[in-house]
C-alpha cells in the first residue's frame, strides 16, 4: 500500500499522543505539506526533511508512515517527550541524519540496529537513558561523520572499530558508564573528540595527547597523556600492594593485632582480586580468538593447521607444502575441505561473475577470466591445504572440482580505501598482463578480511626453492636459472614501476616469498601495490618496503624502497643466505647487506657467492656484476642507490 507524502504526514501526527504544535499539519485541496512545520522539501516537493524539535511530542512515532517518504534522509525528534526503545528506524535506509536527542528513550540498543543504515552521516541518540553496549553496528558505517551519544547509561568498552571510521569528525560519549582503555584513535579527522565525565581508566595513548586535557576531564581512572597526573609506569592503577613502608611502634598492642589481621584481609582480598582478573583475562582473550576464527568461517578454515617457515638461529628451516614435495611429516600440511561453514554461503557458482558495485558480502566478484569464472560455493567445495602465513594473512591452496588449484590468500587490515575502492583497485590489478606479475582472479569482500584468488604457481616460491626445498627444484637453481630469475624480477619490477608510477611504493613487498616460479622457472611477482590499500597503522608490520634503513630511521618510503628490496633479493639469490632483514628481529639469517660490504671492502667477492652455484668465467663475472648491482641497491641512504630504471637497465645488461 503506498500512500502519499500528505498521507504518510498525516498518519504519522496520528500516532502522537500531543501533537498540539502540529496544528497547521492539515489537508488542504491544492496545497502542499512542504508548508506544515517542520517539513523541508526539495524544490520539486519531496519530503526530504523533517524537524520536529522542541514540539512536547509524545506517544509512538509511527515508522511505517515515515518509510512511505521515499525522499526523506534527515530526521529529527530533538528535545520531546517520546520514551520506550528505540523505534525502527533501521528501516530508513536512506537516512543520513538521525536525530533524538533529549528525549526518554531506553533500553538496548540491539548490535545491529545501523547495520542498514549504510547512508548515515550523523546519529545523535544523547541525552536519552540507552543502556548496555555501544552498538557495533554504528563503527561500521562508513559516512559517519558526527556521533553523539553522551549522557546516556552505555556501559563497556568503547568498540576498537570506532577508530577506523575514516570520517568521524565529532565523537561525545561523555556522562555514560564505559569502561576500559581508550582505543587507539589514529584518524587525523577526529577533531572534536569528547571523553570527558566517564569512568575511564588507565594511560591516555600517546597518539591522543593532542586533544588537549579537557576531553578527558572527569574520568577518575585516567592518566597521562595531557593530563597533569602521570601513570606511575602501570597501565592500570596496579590492584596489587605496593611493598608497605616500615611498621612503625604501635602504642597499643591490640591495635597493632588488629591491624595486621586488617593487612592480611586486605593482601588475601587483593590476590583473590588478581586471580578473578586473571580468570576474566583468560576468558576475554579466547573469545576473541574464537571470534576471529569465526570471522572465516565463511570459508569453514577454522581448523586447519598452519605451517610457517621456522628460523632458528643462524638455520632458517623453510618448510614446503606437501603438494611442493614428497617429503611430507612433520611438514606437510594438513589437508582439508573447504566446506560450508554457514548459512551465509552465497547461492551459485554464476555469482562469481557479478560486477561488484552491487555485489553483497557473501559473493566471490570475478575480475579476471582467463581461467574461467568460479563462485564460493565452488571453492567451498575445494579441497584445501594451508601454504603459510604471512604479514597480510594466510595462504591456501584450494583444488576445485574443475581440475583448476588456486591460492586463497585470506587478508585482514585492509580497510583503507573502503568496498568501492578495494573494488577499483582489484579489478586494476585483474587487468594487468606481463609474464612476470601475477594477476588475480577474484576477490571476497568483508569489512573484517578480504579473501584474494590467484592462480597456484606449482613450484612455490622463491624462499621456498632456494631456502626450503632441497629437493630437485633446489638443484635446477643452477646459474643460468639464477639469472634468469633476477631479470624476470627486473621485467616485473619495471612493469609495476611504469603501471603504478604513482604510487610511493609501486610493489612495497618485494622479498623472496612473493616471488614465485613457474615450471620454467620464470619469476611471477605478487602481493604488490597493496600500499594504499593497507591500514596505515598495519603497513609499518605487513610489508618489506617499511624494513629499510631510511623507514627505520626517519619513517621515510619511496620508491627507492622498492629498489632496497630488490637488492636484497640479488644478493639472496647471489648467496644464497636467508636475508635476517626479513626477520622483524634480526635474529636468524644474514644479514646479507653488512656482510656483502665488508667483503667487498677486502676484494672478498668470491666467498660471498653460493657454493652450490658452479662456475666458469662468463658467469663468474656476470655475478661479480650482480653483486655490485645488489650492493648499490641496498646502500642505506637512498640517494645513493640507483633509481629503479637504472637499477633494472644494469640487470638487464648483464648477458646471459
Ligand atoms: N599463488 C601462489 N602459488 C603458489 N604458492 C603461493 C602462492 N601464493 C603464495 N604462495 C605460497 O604461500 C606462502 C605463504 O604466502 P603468503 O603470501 O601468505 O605469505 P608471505 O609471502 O610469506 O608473506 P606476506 O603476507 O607478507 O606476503 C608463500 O611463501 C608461497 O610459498
Amino acid at each position: 500500500l503506498s500512500l502519499s507524502q500528505e498521507e504518510a504526514l498525516l498518519k504519522l501526527k496520528a500516532s502522537f499522543t500531543n501533537s498540539t504544535a502540529l496544528a497547521n499539519w492539515v489537508p488542504i485541496p491544492g496545497s502542499s505539506p512542504c508548508k506544515w512545520a517542520g517539513v523541508y522539501c526539495t524544490k520539486g516537493g519531496i519530503v526530504q526533511g523533517l524537524h520536529l524539535q522542541k514540539m512536547g511530542l509524545s506517544g509512538t512515532i509511527n515508522i511505517e508512515a515515515l518509510t512511505q517518504l521515499k525522499g526523506l534522509r534527515a530526521l529529527s525528534f530533538d528535545d520531546n517527550n517520546f520514551a520506550g526503545s528505540i523505534p525502527d528506524f533501521h528501516t530508513l535506509g536512506a537516512l543520513k541524519s538521525l536525530a533524538i536527542t533529549n528525549n526518554n528513550f531506553s533500553g538496548e540498543i540491539p548490535k545491529d540496529f545501523f547495520a542498514e543504515m549504510n547512508s548515515l552521516k550523523k546519529v545523535y541518540l544523547s541525552k536519552n537513558k540507552f543502556s548496555g553496549k555501544i552498538p557495533e553496528s554504528l563503527t561500521k558505517l562508513k559516512y559517519l561523520m558526527e556521533l553523539h551519544l553522551e549522557n546516556n547509561q552505555f556501559s563497556g568498552a568503547i568498540p576498537e572499530s570506532l577508530t577506523e571510521l575514516k570520517n568521524l569528525t565529532q565523537l561525545h560519549l561523555e556522562n555514560n558508564q564505559i569502561s576500559g582503555a581508550i582505543p587507539d584513535f589514529k584518524e587525523e579527522s577526529l577533531k572534536d573528540l569528547d571523553l570527558s565525565n566517564n569512568k575511564l581508566k588507565g594511560a591516555i595513548p600517546d597518539d591522543m595527547s593532542r586533544y588537549g586535557p579537557k576531553i578527558f576531564a572527569g574520568n577518575e581512572g585516567l592518566c597521562g597523556g595531557p593530563l597533569k597526573k602521570p601513570c606511575d609506569n602501570a597501565p592500570t592503577p596496579s590492584p596489587s600492594p605496593s611493598p608497605s613502608p616500615p611498621e612503625q611502634p604501635k602504642p597499643h598492642a591490640g591495635k597493632t593485632d588488629q591491624s595486621s589481621s586488617n593487612t592480611i584481609k586486605m593482601v588475601v582480598g587483593v590476590i583473590v582480586a588478581g586471580v578473578v582478573v586473571m580468570l576474566l583475562l583468560v576468558i576475554i582473550i579466547r573469545y576473541k580468538r574464537r571470534r576471529r576464527e569465526e570471522n572465516f568461517s565463511v570459508l569453514g578454515k577454522e581448523n586447519m593447521e598452519e605451517h610457517v617457515p621456522q628460523h632458528h638461529g643462524e638455520v632458517v628451516e623453510v618448510h614446503v607444502p606437501s603438494s611442493n614435495s614428497r617429503s611430507v611429516g612433520s611438514t606437510s600440511a594438513q589437508a582439508a575441505t573447504l566446506r560450508s561453514a554457514s548459512s551465509k554461503k552465497s547461492g551459485d557458482s554464476k555469482k562469481g561473475s557479478h560486477s561488484g558495485k552491487n555485489a553483497g558480502n557473501n559473493e566471490l566478484l570475478m575480475v579476471n577470466d582467463q581461467r574461467g569464472t568460479f563462485g564460493l560455493p565452488d571453492l567451498m567445495k575445494a579441497a584445501a591445504e594451508v601454504l603459510g602465513n604471512g604479514g597480510l594473512g594466510s595462504a591456501y591452496k584450494a583444488v576445485m572440482g574443475n581440475g583448476l588449484s588456486v591460492v586463497v590468500k585470506r587478508m585482514r587490515d585492509m580497510n583503507r580505501l573502503g568496498r568501492d575502492g578495494f573494488d577499483a583497485e582489484m579489478r586494476r590489478f585483474g587487468r594487468l598482463r606481463h609474464r612476470n606479475i601475477l594477476t588475480p582472479l577474484a576477490y571476497h569482500y568483508r569489512r573484517e578480511e578480504k579473501l584474494l584468488i590467484s592462480d597456484y604457481i606449482p613450484k612455490g616460491s622463491l624462499l621456498y626453492v632456494l631456502h626450503g626445498d632441497r629437493g630437485t627444484s633446489h638443484s635446477e637453481l643452477i646459474w643460468p636459472t639464477r639469472l634468469r630469475i633476477i631479470q624476470g624480477v627486473a621485467k616485473g619490477m619495471k612493469f609495476l614501476h611504469t603501471e603504478f608510477a604513482a604510487y610511493d611504493l609501486p610493489h612495497g613487498n618485494l622479498k623472496s616469498s612473493n616471488i614465485l616460479l613457474d615450471k620454467d622457472y620464470e619469476p611471477i611477482l605478487n602481493d604488490y601495490a597493496f600500499h594504499p590499500l593497507i591500514n596505515p597503522s598495519n603497513a609499518a608490520q605487513t610489508m618489506f618496503a617499511f624494513k629499510t634503513p631510511e623507514y627505520i630511521e626517519s619513517q621515510q618510503i619511496s620508491p627507492k624502497s622498492d629498489v632496497y628490496c630488490l637488492g636484497i633479493v640479488i644478493l639472496e639469490i647471489l648467496t644464497g643466505k636467508f636475508p635476517s632483514q626479513y626477520l622483524s628481529n634480526g635474529k636468524g639469517g644474514i644479514d646479507v647487506v653488512q656482510w656483502v660490504q665488508s667483503a667487498m671492502a677486502e676484494q672478498r667477492e668470491q666467498e660471498l657467492l653460493d657454493p652450490e652455484i658452479e662456475t666458469n668465467t662468463e658467469s663468474a663475472n656476470q655475478m661479480l656484476q650482480l653483486l655490485q648491482i645488489g650492493a648499490d641497491c641496498t646502500e642505506s641512504k637512498p640517494d645513493r642507490r640507483p633509481d629503479i630504471r637504472e637499477a633494472i637497465r644494469r640487470i638487464l645488461e648483464v648477458q646471459a
